[in-house]
């Protein structure tokens, strides 16, 4: 029963690393590892991974990120797989390279700089850049994630070095040439593929495949975050065109220098590319779809949710972590959601994904789905969204309301007198401080969200919004802003950014291999982050956990996919693992180098060369 299993649950990494992994810092916190406990045994033995000795030696394993180890490996490494002389005489251990690295990060001119350092990094030594990611998520999130990634993307074509994800096009549309392309990265055992168009990135707009540099952010928190492994993620660009002329007169542009097609042919393009996605890598891979345009974002997660193992990051992952700032909000008005009203400034994928979740929480409070509705307001380029308007999306219907047309959100604030104000617009200080003064006249807290990325998008700045309500605002932003002092008392803005979900619905969805998503999984991942709010955040005037508390999130968010998608027949690894926790734990990433030889296996004659053993791949004899 067990070697039927493992397939399913095989992993690169040898078994030393592994329970090195298992025994090190915060991950164990809660249980130590050890063999001599029977049943940890019984489980190890059932989840263990294969033991893999690279096949690699010399320059060519220097040059393989994911094994590199650079001036980390040791004599005997050096001398067993071809090293000795490549490397510098000098050791150096993962630790000291870390050290280096970020005191180099910290002499660069500029976030950009950082960012290409960074990204060199993870072209050269992929452990040594997550251990560096980890060891420093506060400061480098906003450099590999918002709001440098954004400053990335739009200089793509100039900084461009390496491929870091496959690039499917017009050009390859039908089923077998994506599979075939498919077939030309590196890895086979995908599980996770993050996918854009490049039509909204960030707030950035339409950048075509410069956008690329979405999903390969969104991964490297797949990893850094929830500890997914590297070689299971795929970034995609779909390639359909641009229609930000600047791009197409632009030298460097990467992408196809044609207008966007849409209709038939872009729908043929994206049903072609889910097929083979599921043909290469089967029905439980997962596919996050990232800043589509908002006139896809919507249609084609009704599209697909049913049939993949599929989500909308910007609608769902956005919905869920809003509700779970309001959530904790809700701890210190007192009030629960069900008692506020809510204004939103932008009506797009963000905005509405937010509204519907908060509809669905206020039911779950005993409100009727009408008196929901009714206390949601949106307001997009148009103005408030009443029954006056023509041509009303069929998502906005519910919530228009029987009011004046205006385009002033101050007025619109001072017609419903919200609770909360939520901005996922793009529209830089669309929150004037005229309507931050009015917010915190009418709120003792008032709750103020200015969601759009990066920072140069975003409604108001935290300085404004807790200078003019004096330190009384609850606020949150997408994108990261620096602490702030008043009267004394010093604030630490929280980011209400769905970096606090996705990696975590992706590790339970990835290791419980789940059909598909249900609605309600976002849900519990809000209350899973708003319950991991403490008292401490509070005192700073945070709603929501610090960032180094992301990847322990993750995986409480991961158990509750799990407990929720067997109950609902959604996951299909069997045999269900019992301690679902211990599972999640064995598989993730370990930032620490791999040994990559294995002392204890006996080579045989056949492989050995020069007095060497030639690496190849070896079961343990733990199993045997
Ligand atoms: N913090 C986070 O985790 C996340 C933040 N975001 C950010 O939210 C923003 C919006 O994303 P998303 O909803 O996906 O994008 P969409 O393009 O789907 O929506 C943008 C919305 O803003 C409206 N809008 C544009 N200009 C104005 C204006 N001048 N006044 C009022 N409304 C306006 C648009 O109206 P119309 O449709 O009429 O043009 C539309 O409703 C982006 O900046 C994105 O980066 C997104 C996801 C997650
Ligand atoms: C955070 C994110 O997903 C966005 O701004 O699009
Ligand atoms: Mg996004």
């Amino acid at each position: 029963m067990y070697r039927c299993l493992s397939p399913c649950i095989a992993r690169e990494t040898s078994h030393v690393s592994m329970k090195r992994s298992l025994s090190c810092t915060a991950v164990n916190r809660r249980r130590e590892w050890s063999l001599d406990d029977p049943e940890q045994k019984r489980l190890y033995k059932l989840y263990r991974p294969e033991r893999v000795t690279p096949n690699k030696r010399g320059l060519d394993l220097l040059k393989t990120p994911s094994l590199n180890k650079g001036m980390a490996f040791t004599l005997y490494e050096r001398q067993y797989l071809g090293l000795h002389g490549l490397l510098p005489p000098a050791f150096m251990t993962e630790e000291q390279q870390a050290y280096r690295v970020i005191t180099k990060l910290r002499q660069q001119p500029d976030d950009l700089a950082r960012y290409i350092q960074l990204d060199g990094l993870h072209d050269r030594n992929e452990k040594l850049f997550y251990r560096v990611l980890c060891d420093n998520i506060k400061e480098l999130m906003p450099i590999v994630y918002t709001p440098t990634v954004g400053l990335a993307c739009q200089h793509f074509g100039f900084i461009y070095r390496n491929p870091k994800g496959l690039y499917v096009t017009l050009n390859d549309n039908s089923i077998s040439k994506i599979y075939q392309i498919l077939c030309n990265w590196p890895y086979n055992d995908i599980r996770a593929i993050v996918v854009t168009d490049g039509e909204r990135i960030l707030g950035l707009g339409d950048l075509g495949s410069y956008g690329i540099g979405i999903p390969v952010g969104k991964l490297a928190l797949y990893v850094a975050l929830a500890g997914v492994l590297p070689e299971w993620c795929l970034p995609v660009f779909i390639d359909c065109g641009t229609d930000n002329q600047k791009l197409l007169n632009d030298p460097f542009y990467t992408g196809l220098r044609r207008k966007r097609v849409r209709g038939e042919e872009y729908d043929r393009l994206m049903d072609n590319f889910m097929a083979a996605c599921t043909k290469k890598y089967g029905q439980t891979c997962l596919i996050q779809f990232e800043d589509f345009g908002n006139r896809d974002a919507y249609r084609l997660l009704d599209r697909y949710k049913n049939n993949y193992c599929m989500f909308n990051d910007d609608i769902q992952g956005t919905a869920a972590v809003v509700v779970a700032g309001l959530l904790a909000a809700s701890r210190i008005t007192k009030k629960k959601l069900s008692d506020e009203k809510f204004v939103f400034l932008g009506a797009g994928g963000a905005a509405t994904g937010i509204a519907e979740m908060i509809i669905r929480q206020m039911e779950s409070e005993g409100l009727s789905t009408a008196d929901a509705y009714a206390r949601i307001y949106l307001v997009d380029i148009d103005g408030l969204i009443t029954k006056n308007r023509r041509n009303l999306d069929p998502r906005h219907e519910p919530f228009a309301k029987d009011a004046k047309d205006t385009k002033d959100l101050l007025e619109v604030v001072k017609m419903v007198k919200p609770g909360a104000l939520i901005g996922a617009s793009t529209v830089r200080g669309a929150f004037t401080n005229e309507i931050i003064k009015y917010m915190s006249e009418i709120n003792p807290r008032p709750i103020i969200f200015a969601l759009s990325n990066p920072t140069s998008k975003a409604e108001c700045t935290a300085e404004d919004a807790y200078t003019i309500t004096r330190g009384r605002v609850l606020f949150a932003s997408g994108s990261p802003f620096k602490n702030i002092e008043i009267d004394g008392k010093l604030y630490k803005p929280g980011q209400g950014n769905n970096a606090y979900i996705f990696p975590g619905v992706a590790l339970g969805a990835i290791l419980f291999k789940l059909k598909h998503i249900q609605d309600k999984i976002f849900l519990l991942a809000a209350r899973t982050v708003a319950e991991s709010v403490s008292e401490e955040n509070f005192k700073y005037g945070r709603i929501y956990p610090r960032l180094k508390e992301i990847r322990e999130i993750s995986i409480k968010i991961a158990m509750r996919v799990a407990e929720e998608s067997y109950k609902d027949g959604s996951a299909t690894l069997y045999p269900e693992p019992e301690d679902k926790e211990m599972w999640i734990r064995s598989q993730m990433y370990s930032v620490e180098y791999d040994e990559l030889i294995n002392k204890t296996y006996n080579w045989p004659e056949q492989d050995m060369k020069h007095g060497f053993p030639v690496p190849v791949v070896r079961r343990d004899s733990m199993d045997e």
